[in-house]
This record gives C-alpha cells, structure tokens and sequence, in this order.
C-alpha cells in the first residue's frame, strides 16, 4: 500500500499575469479524509484541477496511489473519482444514460454499470428525476449526480470539490455517511469546502490555502490546536477588514 493516496509536488498555475497556485506540496495519506480550506479566490479549485489531471500545472507533479496523473493517466485515472466545480458534464443526457455512458466510457461491465447506476440513483434520491436531462436538473441534483459519476467505479480516491454546495440537508447527511463509510473501508477523500462545521466532523486532515499557497497543513487536532477550526480559519487568512456598515445606500 502506498503511504500517500494524493502527492502534490510544487504544483504552479498562472493565468495572465495571476499565479492562482503559487508553488503547492500536499501529501494526503491513504485512508484520511482530508479538508481542504481557504478563502474565495484562494486556489483550491485550480489545485484540485491540476490534482484530478483536468488542467495542466505549469509546473509541479501529481501522483495518485504512486501513479503519475500526467505521464500515466490511465492508471491514476482508473484509481481515482472526482467531482469538479462545477460540475461538467455530457448534460443532454437523463441521469441513468449518463452513468450508463460514464460507466461504458471506464470499460465497467454493463450489467455492473446499470445495477450501481439504478443503486446510486436510488439512493442519491434522482431515480424520481426519470427522463429529465441532466442539463435541467438543479444545481443540488447536477452535485448529486456528479458524485454518482465519481463514485460509479468504486475508485480508492475521491477529490470533491464543493460536495455539499447547494445540496439540501437530508442529502448533505446522506453524503457525508456515504463518504465516512467509504473511509472507514480504506478509501481517501479531498474535499474542499467553505462548511467549517463539516470539515470538522468529517475530515482527518487539513490544509488551508490562501493567495496559491499552503498556509498550514496537518491533522485537524494538530491545526486547531485547541481553538476552534474557524478561529485558525480567520488567524490564517486574516480576519474581515470591512463591517458592512460602508453600504450606506443601501
Ligand atoms: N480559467 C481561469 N482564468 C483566469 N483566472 C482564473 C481561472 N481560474 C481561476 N482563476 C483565478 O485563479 C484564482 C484562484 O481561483 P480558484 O477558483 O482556484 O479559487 P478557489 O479557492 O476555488 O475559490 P472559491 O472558494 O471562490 O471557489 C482566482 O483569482 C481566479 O480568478
């Protein structure tokens, strides 16, 4: 077994003149649940873009399971679900023809694909959905399905970015029970999120990116260090400058 499932090694990004990731090292250990945090604007979009082999880093590597993503994608690939922000996808499909295709496109057997597809639809509450093309769904029901697409080949890692943005709060719990057993059978979950109270019940591990580069990384205890996780949150990448008093006209 392979000590890390996720190894980012001085991952750079810039657009224009901007550097969005400014030189990233994250090792995420096999079987952790791993937050990763930061301010709008701070990174973590781009990072998990680069870590899930969607966009090419302008320098820096990314192995998942030891299997470089660029030079060995099919293999990294094959261990590895993601869910992006937002979620892009063939949407002119209803949501059991799009694990069908997802499904086939991963070289799954038929049968196998249609049985999870019927499973996770079922249990992600989209079976009602029916013929609805996925292009209509909600922005809660398109995150759904999403992760059904990342979850389809029972990958050992999962990168979620935003899992539970506009998600309701039955679904919410549902999905974080399905993440914590998934865990607790030896799989690894990134996720980003903006939810403190989530990242603290469910993750392991934190990373808090501000301005492209990691600010402090470690297990939740050793980064909270007794304080609450917002309160390092607020620490880290400085508190609120303006009160909302400015908006005089409003
Ligand atoms: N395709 C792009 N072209 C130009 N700039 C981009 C592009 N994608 C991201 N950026 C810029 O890179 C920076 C980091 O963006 P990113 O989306 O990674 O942040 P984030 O931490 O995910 O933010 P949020 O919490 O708001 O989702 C931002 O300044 C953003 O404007």
């Amino acid at each position: 077994m392979t000590d890390n499932a996720l190894v980012l090694r001085g991952l750079v990004k810039r657009f224009d003149g901007l550097t969005a990731v400014g030189g990233v090292d994250l090792y995420v250990p096999t079987g952790s649940f791993f937050g990763l945090l930061g301010p709008n604007g701070a990174g973590k979009t781009t990072t998990l873009s680069m870590a899930v082999g969607l966009l090419r880093p302008d320098a820096g590597t990314v192995a998942v399971l030891g299997h470089d993503v660029w030079s060995d994608p099919v293999t990294a690939k094959r261990l590895l679900g993601a869910l992006p922000d937002p979620v892009r996808t063939f949407d002119r499909l209803s949501g059991s023809e799009l694990l069908a295709y997802i499904g086939l496109l991963r070289g799954m057997d038929a049968a196998v694909v249609d049985a999870r597809a019927a499973e996770l639809l079922d249990v992600l509450g989209l079976a009602d959905a029916g013929r609805t093309l996925v292009v209509d769904y909600s922005a809660g029901m398109k995150k759904k399905i999403g992760l059904a697409c990342a979850l389809l080949h029972a990958p050992r890692l999962l990168v979620l970015d935003e899992p539970f943005e506009a998600v309701d709060p039955v679904s919410g719990a549902l999905i974080r029970d399905i993440l914590h057993r998934y865990v607790a059978g030896g799989g690894t979950v990134v996720l980003s999120s903006h939810v403190m109270e989530v990242v603290e019940r469910l993750c392991s591990h934190v990373a808090i990116l501000a301005g492209g580069q990691v600010r402090t990384v470690g297990t939740l205890d050793e980064v909270r260090q007794g304080r609450s996780l917002e309160d390092v949150f607020v620490h880290v990448v400085g508190g609120r400058v303006a009160t909302g008093a400015e908006l005089s006209w409003l």
